[in-house]
């Protein structure tokens, strides 16, 4: 079996309270992005689980977000031993969610596959033990997120005759090293309201939390939004906890992105 695990933008992230938990209320909308990880599931008759990884360089170690997938549904169910060919190809510490969308991708998997039955709110349950980001990614459609990014309800927004396209800078940003630099504070402005605006406006109500404190940290992801204004992006921002900022644009584009600015991906049409 073989799935194709998108990525994914926020448009909007308020980051408003810090829980006693540690972890931070938030709300955003998340919206898929077709750039794509390929994984492949291949049951085996015997032996141990195993994860190969090719194309991006990560290590295949226990934590990869795959084989805690399986771990998870295998404490609960009855699962053969399996093969994982993961080949990596969105960014990771870049604010696009790859690992939760393998995760969610293997969930989804493994519940055909093993004929588990599990219902998509059954399979969102198991996917927030695995990432906050995870459970949008079983449902992947335009959401809008609240509580810590599990809570999810579909929101009207269809950007499919824009072009997007992404610049991940050459630096990785750690989610909870991002959080930690954040003050969180309420919303300014209503987020599903502002997206009802016209989109050369959403600039001045939709915002990413994480700019203020990842920018003064790192100046070279300010500059790649600056430059997608500057190539003609209708609305630009970060994404997640960054590194990687997007750019809406009107028309499609092909833009020369300097190598000190970063790797520009734009959006595949896998059919
Ligand atoms: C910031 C966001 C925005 O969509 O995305 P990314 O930039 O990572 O893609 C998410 O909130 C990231 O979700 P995800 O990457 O799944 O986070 P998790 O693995 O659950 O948590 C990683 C760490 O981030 C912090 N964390 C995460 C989510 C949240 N609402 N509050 C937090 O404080 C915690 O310190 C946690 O230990
Ligand atoms: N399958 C996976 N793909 C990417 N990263 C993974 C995976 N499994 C574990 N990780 C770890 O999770 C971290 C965050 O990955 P990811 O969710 O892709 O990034 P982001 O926080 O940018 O959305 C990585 O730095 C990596 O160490």
């Amino acid at each position: 079996m073989i799935a194709y695990a998108n990525a994914k933008i926020n448009i909007g992230l308020n980051i408003t309270e810090k829980r006693a938990d540690g972890y931070h209320s938030l709300e955003s909308i998340f919206y898929p992005y077709p750039i794509y990880d390929i994984i492949e599931l291949h049951p085996k008759a015997s032996g141990m689980t195993s994860l190969e990884i090719t194309g991006i360089d990560l290590a295949p170690d226990a934590d990869n977000l795959c084989l805690r997938a399986y771990d998870l549904l295998a404490e609960r169910y009855s699962l053969p031993p399996v093969h994982i060919h993961l080949h990596k190809q969105i960014p990771f510490g870049a604010g696009l969610g790859g690992g939760s969308s393998d995760a969610a991708a293997l969930l989804k998997m493994l519940n055909a596959q093993c004929a588990l039955g599990l219902s998509e709110k059954e399979l969102c349950a198991e996917a927030s033990r695995l990432g906050a980001d995870c459970p949008f990614f079983i449902i992947n459609k335009p959401m809008y997120a609240i509580g810590i990014g599990t809570d999810l309800s579909a929101v009207d927004l269809d950007l499919s005759e824009k072009y997007i396209v992404l610049i991940k800078p050459n630096v990785h940003v750690s989610t909870a090293e991002a959080y930690r630099g954040v003050s969180p504070r309420p919303a300014e402005f209503d987020l599903v309201d502002s997206l009802k605006l016209p989109l050369q406006d959403w600039k001045f109500y939709i915002k990413n939390d994480f700019e203020d404190s990842i920018f003064l940290q790192y100046p070279e992801i300010q500059d790649v939004k600056l430059f997608l204004y500057e190539q003609g992006a209708v609305y630009a921002s970060m994404s997640g906890s960054g590194s990687t900022v997007y750019g809406i644009f009107d028309e499609p584009v092909t833009l020369d992105v300097p190598d000190e600015l970063g790797k520009v991906y734009y959006p595949l049409d896998i059919g």
